[in-house]
């Protein structure tokens, strides 16, 4: 793939905390307009980025009830393709035009249960950011690849083909999710210790082709069962910079204990 190089007109995505709340396929309008009546009530920590992101039919009311509030609404997924004839799928340039900023892609139910392959998140990935959109990428091995002592080799991979033929500008608004599929929704967590030896290998993985300053640069979030009693402890790992949020990012008193978990 041709290497994207991009003068991008984007705020430079320097290292920071971020707690992000993938909502997933859950909350229709008036449960998402109390959860977030819910979280405007709850003390927003000021080192830390907090995110949410709805369903794309609550985006629009999300996005103009937090305006004015710290927390940034994001958007789930999009489509690679500008426009056309992609009968239920959503365009960067959608998302865009309803203020929205930065998006997640390249989930682990995406790729399972949707077929998204490295190739298309390469694509995906190049449209959000010529769109000017963040991305905050997923990725992670499933249960069978880390019994087989495989998870490096498996995560390397997927880091290497949809991203590496960035150039370190355009990195630089990817913030990296590390989720293992064996931890998704199954209350089974990485250990802090396993979560931080893979942060480290991605860090090193990033350094080896950007060098250390991009690599030390990037803001690597973990997801997987994270929840009020265990976020401190995998927060206070060096190389882990927050988390993906799914089940417990549906309830703001966890939300909010998780994102003040540093
Ligand atoms: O998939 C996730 C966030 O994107 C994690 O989900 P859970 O926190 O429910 O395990």
């Amino acid at each position: 793939m041709e290497i994207l190089s991009l003068e991008l007109d984007l705020e430079s995505d320097m290292r920071k905390n971020i707690v992000a709340g993938n909502w997933k396929m859950n909350n229709d309008l008036s449960e998402t307009e109390t959860l977030i009546r819910e979280l405007k009530l709850q003390n927003n920590p000021s080192d830390v980025e907090v995110m949410v992101a709805p369903s794309f039919t609550n985006l629009w009311q999300a996005f103009n009830t937090l305006k004015d509030h710290p927390i940034e609404v994001i958007a789930q997924n999009m489509h690679f393709a500008e426009s056309g004839a992609y009968t239920g799928e959503v365009s960067a340039a959608m998302l865009k035009s309803l203020g929205i900023k930065t998006v997640i892609l390249g989930h682990s139910e995406r790729r399972a249960y949707f077929n998204e392959t490295d190739a298309i998140l390469a694509k995906k990935v190049d449209t959000a950011l010529k769109n000017e959109l963040r991305v905050i990428f997923c990725f992670g091995e499933e249960l069978k690849d880390r019994k087989a002592d495989n998870h490096e080799t498996i995560v390397e991979n997927q880091i290497k083909n949809a991203l590496f033929h960035l150039d370190a500008s355009a990195l630089q608004h990817i913030v990296l999710a590390y989720e293992p599929v064996w931890a998704i929704g199954t209350g089974e967590t990485a250990s802090p210790e396993q979560a931080q030896d893979m942060h480290a290998f991605i860090r090193k993985t990033l350094a080896a082709k950007y060098g250390n300053d991009v690599a030390d640069e990037t803001s690597i979030l973990y997801g997987g069962s994270v929840k009020p009693n265990n976020a401190k402890e995998i927060f206070s790992k060096p190389d882990v910079d927050g988390g993906l949020i799914g089940g417990a990012a549906l309830n703001a008193d966890d939300f909010f204990a998780i994102a003040n978990s540093f």
